[in-house]
């Protein structure tokens, strides 16, 4: 028995949604948390699986976590007790190895099973280990297991060979308690990584630079508690603007930072898109004539790689020829597949993909094999014609807060139901 979305294709979307605090920093934020001496309060918290397996992994290390009304967590680390990671929930999603570089800054000691999350080809996790080396930790991994522990962390210069978003914000965390300065160099820039940066430096913590592509730590003893609002999903609202596009009439997208946007937008200006953009908001008129377009996805803030899964169902809809060439995971392309048994035109080739549209797209029986690629399948749903049967939708249900119902309220016919 699996719980499945079901779609009915063809329902105009109308009215009004407003996004959620950004997966990608509250799944940052709450390890960070524990670096604090007392409660830090967060609001803005999406209700998403992987905030309640980063839930259970703070009770297992006896942090006292209270989820408060609409989006309030209290986090409070006063009684914790630094035990080995080994709970199922480690693998449930990516972001559990935040507690790698939250743990080795303030105990000095970490043992962690290996993350989970959505697989997108390899993912490697090398250099946020050798970013722990260079603060002078050992790693040890053994039976699916890290241990990586220090006598003292110091700080020192670490230039890491990809801007990568994990390494950048868990060598931050490491840092925040070691001795002197550590300079990250070709950090990422996403705006998630300021985010973290702005809680820790609520904390006490000495961070400049979040956001540049060079990030200094400067060491401190002490970070107290403290109350900290998450910036909106940039991807929960690229997905929605996308659904806009394709199936509105006229629909607005509240609580965005529109310059977190900026990739998306102009690329669904190029396409022909009716918009208007707002200090925090865009409106979209959707059911206009549609144009293809060519798309590279690159670190913040060129386009992001979680946005060309859920474009590429909206690109079936566009004139002529579509290319997307993914430079950040190259085989980020299984919803291709799953589009392709809707009816969609698509060649994949070595890390890029070719769309032709217009193709009609019809319901089927098709599997989010990722949670983008269940993003993407949910816009193509909502453009099929007939019903669409989404199977194993917790990848979506990791990082979309309410999807279903949030689109219902818009006038989208989508459902759950139990099937064998
Ligand atoms: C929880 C979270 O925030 N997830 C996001 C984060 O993932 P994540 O932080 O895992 O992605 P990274 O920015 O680290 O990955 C970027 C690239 O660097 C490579 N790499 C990364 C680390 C490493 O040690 N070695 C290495 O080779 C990766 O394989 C990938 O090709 O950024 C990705 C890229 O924007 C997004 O798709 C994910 O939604
Ligand atoms: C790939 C993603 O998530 P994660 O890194 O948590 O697997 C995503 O949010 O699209």
């Amino acid at each position: 028995m699996e719980e499945v979305f079901k779609i009915e294709g063809g329902h105009q979307l109308n009215g009004e949604v407003r996004i959620s605090g950004a997966k990608n920093a509250t799944v940052a934020l709450i390890p960070a948390s524990i670096l604090a001496s007392g409660p830090v309060t967060i609001c803005g918290v999406p209700d998403i699986a992987d905030v309640e397996s980063l839930s259970t992994l703070l009770e297992e290390l006896n942090v006292a976590v209270v989820h408060k009304d609409r989006g309030h967590l209290i986090i409070d680390p006063t009684e914790m007790i630094n035990r080995p990671l080994e709970h199922p929930a480690v693998t449930k999603l990516r972001a559990s190895y935040y507690f790698m570089g939250a743990l080795l800054g303030k105990y000095k000691h970490v043992k962690i099973k290996m993350s989970g999350g959505c697989y997108l080809g390899p993912r490697p996790i090398d250099l946020h280990l050798k970013g722990f080396e260079a603060l002078g930790a050992k790693v040890d991994y053994q039976k699916g297991c890290y241990t990586i522990e220090a006598e003292e962390l110091i700080g020192t210069k670490i230039f890491l060979d990809i801007s990568s978003v994990g390494a950048t914000i868990n060598i931050m965390m490491a840092a925040v308690y070691a001795k002197g300065r550590t300079t990250i160099e070709n950090a990422a820039k996403e705006p998630e990584i300021i985010d973290v940066a702005t809680l820790l430096n609520k904390m006490g913590a000495h961070i400049r630079g979040a956001g540049t592509n060079v990030i200094t730590i400067d060491g401190v003893d002490y970070l107290s508690g403290c109350f900290h609002e998450i910036i909106p999903d940039r991807i929960e609202a690229g997905t929605f603007i996308i659904m806009a596009a394709a199936a509105a009439k006229e629909m607005k997208i509240t609580n965005i930072i529109p310059q977190h946007l900026e990739s998306l937008l102009s690329k669904l200006q190029e396409m022909g898109v009716d918009m208007e953009v707002d200090v925090d908001s865009v409106l979209i008129r959707g059911g206009g004539k549609l144009q293809g377009v060519d798309i590279k996805t690159l670190p913040y803030p060129g386009f992001a790689t979680d946005l060309q899964q859920p474009l590429s169902a909206l690109l079936t809809q566009a004139e002529g020829k579509s290319t997307i060439r993914e430079t950040i995971y190259p085989e980020r392309f299984k919803h291709c597949i799953e589009l392709q048994r809707m009816g969609a035109d698509i060649s994949v080739g070595q890390g890029s993909c070719t769309i032709e549209g217009i193709t009609p797209l019809y319901g089927d029986r098709v599997t989010a094999t990722d949670l983008r690629c269940g993003a993407s399948l949910v816009v193509a749903g909502l453009l099929a014609e007939g019903v669409t049967e989404i199977h194993e939708i917790y990848h979506i249900e990791r990082g979309y807060d309410d999807l279903d119902g949030k689109l219902r309220a818009l006038g989208a016919n989508i459902w759950r139901e139990t099937v064998e």
